[in-house]
């Protein structure tokens, strides 16, 4: 995008993931001449997971502001793994269709692997397809997954080149830590993808000049833990217990705020940092899923 879009150490993704957005839409109205419709999102949520229903809805609402087409399909937490597979089966072969997104968590008993799997790759706009993992570790084009392209984004504006960077990626998950080491190693970065089991973790994050915290556990990441100029990006969201008088508990990251921001050289936080990119990074992936299909020249810009 060029250029850090705010001269501040915390790093704005609320107000990074709203250009991006705008970005996109802005190049919806070129697609929808060339082709004749507008790109297409269907999003499934299975069950009635509060935190989901809200991540969809939000997603539904971008769709649209965004001028692409959203299809929302909600199966009951009862319904079968087959349902859900034979309803991902009709939205591959719908030629409306772009992309094809399965919120996660899924009801337990359904194994997200196998529901995964059953993704048109060329649709799979979470980038979670094993297909998507592998082109991306090749450094093919893939369709990335959206928290950690976000979080590379971020690091891209407020950095530039990321060569020779040391990085520490904290958490092993398909969804961040390991798309997000590939993502950097694609950089050029030196990159340690550390995990529960890691030795001396302290240690290891002390010698990087970019920490990415993506474990799940808040506030783990204590200032004194990082190189003093480390940039820091918190992929955490953990509500804490409520306080004496409040209704709801504090939404915190995975790394302790108030004591690393002063050591950062610059730091997102929890919320408004991360969060945001990744449904501005759903539609970008959207947008792109609709123009290669369509086999057209995607835009530079997003
Ligand atoms: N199929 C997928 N499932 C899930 C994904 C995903 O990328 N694909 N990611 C998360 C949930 N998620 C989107 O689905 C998501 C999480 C958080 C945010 C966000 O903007 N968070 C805000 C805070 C929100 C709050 O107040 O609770 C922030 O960090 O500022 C957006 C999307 C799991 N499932």
């Amino acid at each position: 995008m060029g250029g850090a879009i705010i001269d501040s150490i915390i790093i704005d993704g609320k107000a990074f993931a709203a250009i991006l957005r705008e970005k996109v839409a802005s190049h919806v109205p070129a697609f929808t001449s060339a082709t004749g419709r507008a790109p297409g999102l269907a999003v499934i949520l299975v069950g009635d997971d509060p935190a989901s229903n809200v991540y969809v809805a939000s997603k539904h609402k971008a769709t649209i502001a965004a001028g692409m087409q959203s299809f929302e399909h909600r199966l009951p937490a009862t319904a079968t793994q087959n349902q859900l597979i034979d309803l991902v089966q009709k939205l591959n072969a719908d030629e409306n269709v772009d992309g094809i997104l399965v919120q996660l968590p899924l009801p337990g008993g359904m194994d997200d692997k196998a529901v995964i799997a059953a993704i048109n790759p060329e649709k799979d706009v979470d980038g979670f397809h094993v297909v998507n993992a592998g082109k991306l570790a090749v450094g093919e084009d893939a369709l990335v997954p959206c928290t950690p392209l976000g979080c590379l984004m971020l690091l891209k504006d407020r950095m530039g080149d990321l060569s020779g960077q040391e990085a520490v990626i904290i958490g092993r998950s398909n969804i961040v830590g390991k798309p997000m080491a590939q993502l950097l190693l694609n950089e050029n970065c030196t990159v340690t993808l550390a995990h529960s089991r890691t030795r001396d973790l302290e240690n290891v994050v002390r010698r990087a000049d970019i920490v990415v915290a993506a474990v799940g556990r808040a506030e783990m990441v204590k200032g004194s833990w990082l190189k003093p100029g480390a940039v820091v990006i918190d992929v955490g969201i953990n509500r804490l217990a409520p306080a004496d008088g409040e209704a709801k508990g504090r939404l915190v990251g995975d790394v302790d705020f108030a004591e690393a921001a002063p050591l950062s050289r610059a730091i997102t936080p929890v919320p408004g940092g991360v969060g945001p990119m990744t449904i501005a990074c759903l539609l970008r992936n959207c947008l792109v899923a609709a123009y290669r299909r369509a086999g057209l020249t995607q835009p530079k810009d997003i």
